[in-house]
């Protein structure tokens, strides 16, 4: 069998797996797909730096006539963000090549151009190392689950920051110690900002979003916090509760009151939140990710496993690598993304979350009668509250239950302002409990 020639964009941290792991499986591989699988060529920045494992003859700094050329069938394309790659992968399915990408950032901002091209010129376009790396979790929901109705996703989608939070909760490393750890680990992307600040979670969630509710949702539509303002105090106080701070991803389809069952819109969220302990997703330590399904005839599905790193993001590389390469040998196409539903996404003031906030207050009578005014006005309800300590010591802690977050945010900044708080200590969401 005509031997399938691929083209690989990058080789990086995920890009050198690639090509390690095309080397050493190469027989398997080859049994699988029904055709051999060739290494073209590989297009780098830097070619003059050895790599294991790389033919120095493959090198080229010149990817666009690389993905063009017509002895290439396939394009793996590993170097992340926005341009050159997304002229590549253009260029790629213009001239008839199947694509492979783990590019989520490019996907997110700007899907509506790959995922158009894809359509226009009939080309295979898979990208499962986008999100959660080596967890299978885009196939099932491009096509295992394609026939349900999902209500809901959320999870831990970003291995740098589940391994900030965890070394905080579980060492009391600091954020700095924790974050040179993980790209020290390969876990984190070229600029650590993309982590920290929640972009490359927003991204994920932007990418899961759209193939959940079948509806058109990029970067710039998900609200997104980091956590970088996540303090020692949050991580004290959510032990206190018997609960973890994790970075959620959160995509939710907003019931509508009439009942109608596609519903009012999305809301396509990611920020910190406090989980109780208890709950399947604190158990999620170091680099992990995990997320759950919640489909209407499936249930509850958990999706868990390595989010990050070279090798792991390389097996989802070359699983996709494969399904297009056995796509190419049968002569058929995978499956064409369909955003036909075009639900709103909702804004963030109209979601409906819980917040855990912590005071630091004046200790005298009536102090928790005006707190709870506060909240009574704003029409949050409180769900507990509880003092510690006493005197220039005190602190209040409130748990409310859910309220549209535009109403506790609204709250919180009444707190802010009364001469009785002397700080808000701590400000949190409160996930993935039972609670009304
Ligand atoms: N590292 C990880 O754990 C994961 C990474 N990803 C995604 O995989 C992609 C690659 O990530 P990493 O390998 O971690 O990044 P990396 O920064 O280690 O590798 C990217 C490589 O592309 C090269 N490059 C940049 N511009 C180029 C150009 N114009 N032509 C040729 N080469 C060029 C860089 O020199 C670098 O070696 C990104 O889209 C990232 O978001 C996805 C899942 C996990
Ligand atoms: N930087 C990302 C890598 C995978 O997408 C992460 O930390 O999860
Ligand atoms: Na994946």
């Amino acid at each position: 069998m005509k031997p399938l020639r691929v083209a690989l964009l990058g080789c990086g941290t995920v890009g050198s797996e690639v090509v390690r792991l095309l080397r050493e499986q190469a027989a398997d591989l080859t049994a699988r797909v029904g055709a051999p699988l060739e290494l073209a060529g590989v297009a780098v920045r830097r070619p003059e730096r050895a790599r294991e494992h790389v033919d120095p003859g493959l090198l080229t700094t010149d990817a666009m006539s690389l993905v063009t050329r017509d002895d290439v069938d396939i394009v793996v394309e590993v170097i992340g963000g926005i341009e050159p790659a997304r002229s590549l992968l253009l260029a790629a399915m213009k001239a008839g090549k199947s694509v492979v990408t783990a590019n989520k950032a490019l996907l997110a901002e700007d899907g509506e151009t790959v995922f158009g091209a894809a359509r226009e010129y009939g080309a295979d376009l898979y990208y499962e190392a986008a999100v959660a790396g080596a967890i299978p979790l885009l196939r099932p929901l491009r096509e295992s689950l394609v026939g349900d109705h999902v209500k809901r996703v959320i999870g831990i989608v970003n291995g740098t920051t589940n391994y900030i939070l965890d070394q905080m909760d579980t060492f009391g490393a600091s954020f700095t110690d924790a974050l040179e750890e993980a790209q020290s680990l390969g876990y984190a992307e070229a600029d650590p900002t993309a982590d920290v600040e929640g972009f490359d979670a927003a991204a994920k969630a932007a990418i899961l979003a759209q193939l959940a509710f079948h509806t058109p949702v990029s970067a710039a539509d998900v609200h997104r916090e980091g956590i970088t303002e996540v303090t020692a105090a949050d991580v004290a106080g959510a032990k206190a509760m018997n609960s973890v701070v994790k970075l959620l991803a959160i995509c939710e389809r907003v019931p509508d009151p009439d009942g109608s069952n596609g519903g009012r819109g999305v809301s396509v969220r990611v920020y910190p939140a406090m989980i109780p302990r208890s709950h399947p997703l604190a158990s999620v330590r170091e680099a992990y990710n995990a997320v759950f399904v919640e489909a209407q005839s499936a249930g509850s599905l958990m999706f868990y496993g390595a989010g990050a790193g070279g090798a792991p993001t390389a097996s989802a590389v070359l699983g996709d690598l494969v399904a297009v390469a056995r796509n190419r040998v049968g002569g058929t196409r995978g499956p064409v993304e369909v955003t036909y539903a075009e639900l709103p996404v909702l804004p963030m003031g109209e979601t409906v979350t819980r917040y855990y906030v912590q005071l630091d207050v004046a200790d005298r009578s009536g102090v928790l009668a005006q707190v709870a005014e506060l909240f009574a006005r704003h029409d949050v309800s409180i769900q507990a509250v509880r003092q510690e300590g006493y005197g220039n010591d005190a602190k209040l802690v409130v748990v409310t239950h859910r309220a549209p977050d535009a109403a506790l945010a609204a709250t919180v900044e009444g707190l802010q302002r009364m001469d009785i708080v002397r700080e808000v200590a701590s400000v949190m969401r409160v996930e993935a409990d039972e609670a009304p």
